[in-house]
């Protein structure tokens, strides 16, 4: 089993630091607590979104990924702690706050009433910067009728609706919970070339949540591990692999390790005697002795083997 070690922080970026001169970041969570029938389902979370940052949210199921979105966007009341959107309480956000920010739910279910086209008309009129003419060809590319009514679309469907919706508006800040676990591959595609256009061109900060680690590494910038309520690892992309390292102990020099070896994320028992430990450094960093030491060996991590690592 992983021996998970717990409390190392809220991972390994410096929060302040990440915020940049540029006004309060765009989101942040701030020790929240968030109880459900007895389980801490946000254990105190710690978590800040720079802006510009495009930032993949993985964690197995329950992790507590949806619970946290809906907390940093002041949609349910946390039991402790703050979750501030621009600087402002999320609970208390002005609608001038609202019209920057788009939000697509895991299950989208606003205004079923309607059809599609009137749904995104009435709703665009809200936004100043509404993009009609991004909605007209996606909607035509996604295929999506405007005379259809949305309590009849497929799951996958309306989540495009909500996507297309959200994007419209051409948010400063965009919020979407697994985007893209009903959508088939030429919506998912587009979908992920718009969020890097979109941060790329326009600086829009994106925080979303996937179960899709190849989705992560081809429109994140950053990645935010969560497991039972927590960040257990925040960090930029670009580099991560290269921090990471996975070594095989065997048994004689197991038994001379005394607790943690330094930089020590997890750990698993082999059944033949032995252990494994997955070590991270600082960048530039060198790795701790065990390193070098005789009969270790050495294996890189694929981003899949880190998450599995840490929150397997
Ligand atoms: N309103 C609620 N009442 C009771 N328990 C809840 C409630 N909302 C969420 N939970 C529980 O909190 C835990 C975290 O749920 P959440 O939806 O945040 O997880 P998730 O990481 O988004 O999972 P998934 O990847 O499956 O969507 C789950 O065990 C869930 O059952």
């Amino acid at each position: 089993m992983n021996a998970m070690l717990q409390g190392r922080g809220q991972g390994d970026i410096d929060d302040e630091a990440r915020a940049g001169d540029g006004g309060p970041p765009p989101l942040v969570a701030d020790g929240l607590l968030k109880v459900y029938e007895g389980r801490h389902v946000l254990d105190r979370l710690t978590l800040t979104l720079a802006p510009g940052t495009v930032l993949g949210l993985i964690g197995r199921n329950g992790a507590g990924k949806s619970t946290l979105i809906r907390a940093l966007l002041g949609l349910i009341q946390p039991d402790a702690g703050e979750a501030r959107v621009w600087g402002r309480s999320a609970l208390a956000l002005d609608d001038a706050s609202k019209a920057r920010l788009g939000y697509v739910p895991q299950q989208p279910e606003a205004l079923a009433w309607l059809k599609v086209g009137d749904m995104l008309d009435f709703v665009g009129r809200f936004y100043p910067r509404w993009d009609h003419d991004f909605v007209n060809t996606t909607l035509e590319r996604w295929q999506l009728p405007r005379n259809r009514l949305l309590a009849k679309l497929s799951p996958g469907e309306r989540q495009r609706v909500a996507i297309v919706r959200a994007l419209a508006m051409r948010p400063e800040l965009l919020v979407l919970d697994e985007p893209a676990a009903a959508l088939d591959p030429v919506a998912r595609r587009d979908l992920l070339r718009e969020i890097a256009t979109r941060a790329g061109e326009f600086g829009t900060t994106v925080l979303f949540s996937t179960h899709i680690v190849s989705d992560l590494e081809r429109v994140a910038s950053h990645v935010a591990f969560m497991h039972e309520g927590r960040v257990l690892l925040h960090s930029e992309l670009d580099g991560l692999k290269e921090r990471h390292m996975r070594l095989h102990v065997p048994r004689h020099a197991a038994d001379q390790l005394v607790g943690r070896v330094p930089g020590e994320v997890a750990r698993r028992q082999h059944p033949y005697g032995g252990i494994s430990v997955v070590l991270v450094r600082e960048e530039g960093a060198p790795w701790p002795s065990l390193v070098h030491a005789p009969g270790v060996q050495r294996e890189s991590l694929s981003l899949e083997d880190l998450f599995v690592e840490v929150a397997g």
